[in-house]
């Protein structure tokens, strides 16, 4: 018998539940084991994916493999994962053998949502046995145990506080070579997967490896200052733990990195650590609570999770092409998107800034947007992205809007431009008193600035303040709809944190209005 681990968004062999589960069931049952990693070209074409993706993966696949044993398996093999596992099969049966398979629950994309259930039918028919374990505090509802967020956060809980899987004693497990004569050795990984093929040359390196130094610098030295860092794209760079495509793509755990977090605060020479280290743990809660909301309704990558919401933007090719390229005409918004696409990584507020623009002012579908967004993030996590961009959007229902002003951020967390004449050169010039507004200067001063806007730069795609009327006043419209309150009130039943007990008990009943007109 073989013991197959698949791997899929969980490239480490540490804390490793599938991993320790098929070890454990060789020594117990006999067999021999491998793992499997499949170059699905499904997922590598999906709109969602990128170079830049595929290139962290492969790095980080490569420093799985220098981690193994020398006689270790790890196999990599192209084509659609029922395919594999129907050659693999068509390989051992003939030698009276079969296998069983082990793997993570992965809370993707549709695409990779349907593949599972391809593939639980694909075993369900050869009888093959697959056993999925959960890798994070996300939990998967099951005929015997449905849906319910309201015991979540002690379920969230109980996971954290789980003891962590150790690393295997590799040399010690009797490894099964490759049978399939197409598998490729990890070294001869195809270079360029991923639909779109913008370079990121500022990319963070892919591996577990480089994830342990980020962590340790983040926990002894770079977190201090995390509190109060966050907003601004300068200090972020710095402070923010940049962990975030590590945890994506499994290279850590973040149970890991939870209990890591909760030593170091044992040891923070002083408070304002310990509050930063604090925060940041209360982002491990929201990873989870956000890939929670994708888990139990997958659809959400597609449909706006209020149904009023339906249909109701416009979308202009002109404008959308303006903010996905970084020529809105708003010097921090366009900064960040170039600052994006050369990084594969943007902090928390201007990605919600972004995705506010593209959704208020330009009202924007958001669903082109979230795809660019996507592709750029190194760190694309669909249980975090697609939740957040509906949330920054306003499609929840139950998040009140929120229009960023591009200009008030832009004096707020990049007061003198630095960030700005950084990523635009051709404002460089632009003195601090006009640079959040280059295109209130004279023709004069845009021409003593060595800047003409409208032809070096271009000026704003449209007035804010008058966009941001029109798109307050779509939706004062969309809610005086009958059921616009009740449908809010269920996906707040059905999505909601529970964080604010009081406002929980009676969110079955109804969502104060009032919360919901803040903005
Ligand atoms: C429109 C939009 C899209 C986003 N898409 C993604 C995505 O695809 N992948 C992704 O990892 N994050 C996404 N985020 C959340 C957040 O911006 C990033 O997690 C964060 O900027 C990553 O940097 P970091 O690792 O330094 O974060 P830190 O502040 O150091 O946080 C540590 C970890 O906590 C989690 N986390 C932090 N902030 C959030 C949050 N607001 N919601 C949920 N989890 C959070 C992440 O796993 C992050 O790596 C998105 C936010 C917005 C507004």
């Amino acid at each position: 018998m073989l013991h197959l681990v698949w791997l899929k968004r969980d490239l480490r062999l540490y804390d490793h539940a599938a991993l320790t589960a098929a070890i454990s069931a060789v020594h117990q049952q006999g067999g021999r084991l491998a793992l499997l990693y499949v170059i699905e070209p499904g997922v590598w074409s999906q709109p969602d994916s990128s170079l830049r993706q595929w290139q962290f993966v492969r790095e980080s696949l490569l420093d799985l493999q220098q981690q193994l044993a020398q006689n270790s398996a790890l196999w990599s093999v192209a084509g659609n994962m029922p395919d594999v596992l129907s050659a693999l099969l068509q390989q051992l049966e003939p030698q009276g053998q079969s296998f069983t398979l082990y793997s993570h629950e992965e809370t993707g994309n549709l695409f990779s949502y349907r593949r599972d259930q391809a593939v639980r039918q694909w075993c369900r028919k050869h009888q093959i046995t697959w056993h999925e374990y959960a890798q994070n505090g996300v939990r998967r509802a099951s005929r015997s145990r449905p849906h319910s967020r309201d015991d979540w956060a002690a379920h969230w809980a109980a996971f954290m506080e789980q003891a962590q899987h150790a690393m295997p004693l590799l040399s010690e497990c009797p490894w099964l070579p490759c049978p399939l004569p197409d598998a490729l050795p990890v070294t001869a990984l195809p270079t360029n997967l991923g639909y779109d093929q913008t370079p990121c040359p500022g990319r963070q390196p892919g591996g577990r490896s480089a994830a342990l130094a980020l962590l340790s610098s983040f926990l002894h030295s770079r977190g201090r200052f995390y509190r109060g860092s966050l907003g601004s794209p300068l200090t972020a760079e710095h402070h923010a733990s940049r962990l975030s495509p590590y945890l994506a793509w499994g290279c850590l755990s973040v149970r890991e990195v939870l209990q890591a977090v909760r030593a170091a605060q044992q040891q923070a020479p002083d408070t304002r650590w310990r509050n930063s280290l604090a925060a940041f743990e209360s982002r491990l809660w929201w990873h989870c609570h956000f890939i929670q909301k994708l888990e139990d309704e997958p659809l959400q990558e597609q449909q706006p999770l209020h149904p009023a919401w339906a249909g109701v933007r416009q979308f202009n090719a002109a404008w959308y092409a303006a903010w996905a390229n970084g020529q809105t005409g708003w010097p921090l918004a366009d900064a960040c998107m170039k600052y994006l696409q050369h990084y594969g990584w943007l902090n928390f507020r201007m990605r919600a800034m972004l995705m506010s623009l593209a959704s208020y002012p330009l009202w924007l579908p958001w669903q082109q947007p979230a795809l660019h967004l996507a592709r750029w993030f190194t760190d694309y996590e669909p249980g975090i992205h697609y939740p957040q961009v509906q949330m920054q959007s306003g499609t929840t229902g139950i998040n009140p809007p929120r229009m960023y002003n591009p200009t008030l951020q832009a004096q707020k967390q990049d007061p003198q431009g630095v960030f700005i004449r950084r990523w635009l050169p051709q404002l460089a010039q632009v003195p601090d008193s006009w640079i959040h507004q280059p295109w209130g200067m004279s023709q004069r001063l845009q021409a003593q600035c060595g800047v003409t806007i409208g032809r070096d730069y271009p000026a704003p795609l449209v007035d804010f303040e008058q966009a941001t009327r029109l798109a307050r006043e779509h939706i004062r419209q969309l809610r005086q709809q009958p059921q616009y309150f009740s449908n809010a009130a269920d996906i707040g039943h059905q999505h909601g944190s529970r964080k604010r007990r009081a406002a929980a008990s009676s969110r079955r009943r109804t969502i104060n209005p009032d919360q919901l007109r803040l903005f």
